[in-house]
């Protein structure tokens, strides 16, 4: 379990968080959602202990976050963010084994089971078939499935991800959102579509301007009203059986001039 209490935290003057409050359960998908700039991924980077809040807390299973030992969170939470080239002479097979590094005691090399651990993740998301290709060699799309497959193999009880859908196409978008579904972990996730949302979350953190405009179950927070408030165009919101779909109504270009 995460839980963010009272969280605030600001880069400048201006804050970027103010008293963020969440809680993110294991076997349950939480979706970060919220226009640009609104704070969803300073918020991942302090559930991951990657910025310290100037107030509040983070608890990682009720601990708080600044008195769990660094190697410990390295175990316990699987982190996707983009990330910038820096690692870009390893092989597919190499950036998936760093996933089982973490677990493993100071000099120990990474055994069998290890390497069964990051074929069977790079088979998830369908990256095998590039295990020997150099990691600078791959399109936006399939890195970022080797990027999931490396939090996979991490075998972390809490999984952390910052739009892992970006650069996938439709069928990929799908496939890792619900392969997050299936873990049973707790996974928190930023996500900018609203119907894959709806689809692969359980419940959502709607955030504006920091702040948490609402947090509940996916067909609470998904509001219609409160949606075009927040984002600032037309939401009609259709429900089918136990799927709901959001359709968004086109600006017009006077709207698009006054907005
Ligand atoms: N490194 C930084 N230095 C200063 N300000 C920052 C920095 N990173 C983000 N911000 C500011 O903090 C606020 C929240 O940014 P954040 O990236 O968390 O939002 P976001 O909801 O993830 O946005 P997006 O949907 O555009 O990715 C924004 O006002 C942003 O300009």
């Amino acid at each position: 379990m995460i839980e963010a209490r009272g969280v605030t935290f600001a880069y400048t003057q201006e804050p970027a968080l103010t008293e963020v409050d969440l809680v993110a359960r294991p076997g349950r998908v939480l979706g970060l959602i919220g226009p640009n700039g609104s704070g969803k991924s300073t918020l991942l980077r302090c559930l991951h202990g990657g910025l310290a809040p100037d107030a509040g807390q983070v608890l990682l299973d009720g601990r708080p976050l600044s008195e769990v030992p660094a190697a410990t969170m390295a175990q316990e939470i699987g982190v996707v963010v983009q990330e910038s080239g820096g690692e870009s002479t390893l092989t597919v097979a190499e950036m998936v084994l760093l996933g089982r590094t973490v677990r493993l005691g100071g000099f120990q090399s990474p055994g069998e089971a290890d390497h069964a651990a990051a074929r069977a993740a790079l088979r998830q998301v369908g990256a095998l078939p590039m295990a020997r290709r150099g990691l600078d060699e791959l399109s936006g799309g399939e890195r970022q499935r080797v990027l999931i497959a490396r939090a996979l193999a991490q075998e972390a009880d809490h999984l952390l991800l910052d739009e892992p859908t970006n650069h996938l196409d439709i069928r990929y978008q799908h496939e890792v959102l619900s392969l997050l579904r299936t873990f049973g972990r707790t996974t928190v996730v930023v996500l900018h579509d609203l119907n894959l949302a709806a689809a692969y979350c359980d419940d959502l953190v709607l955030l504006e301007r920091g702040r948490v405009a609402a947090h509940g179950p996916v067909e609470d927070v998904l509001d219609p009203d409160l949606l075009q408030q927040v984002y600032g165009i037309g939401v009609e919101r259709v429900d089918r059986g136990r799927s709901l779909h959001l359709l968004f109504t086109p600006l017009q270009p006077a709207e698009e001039e006054s907005a």
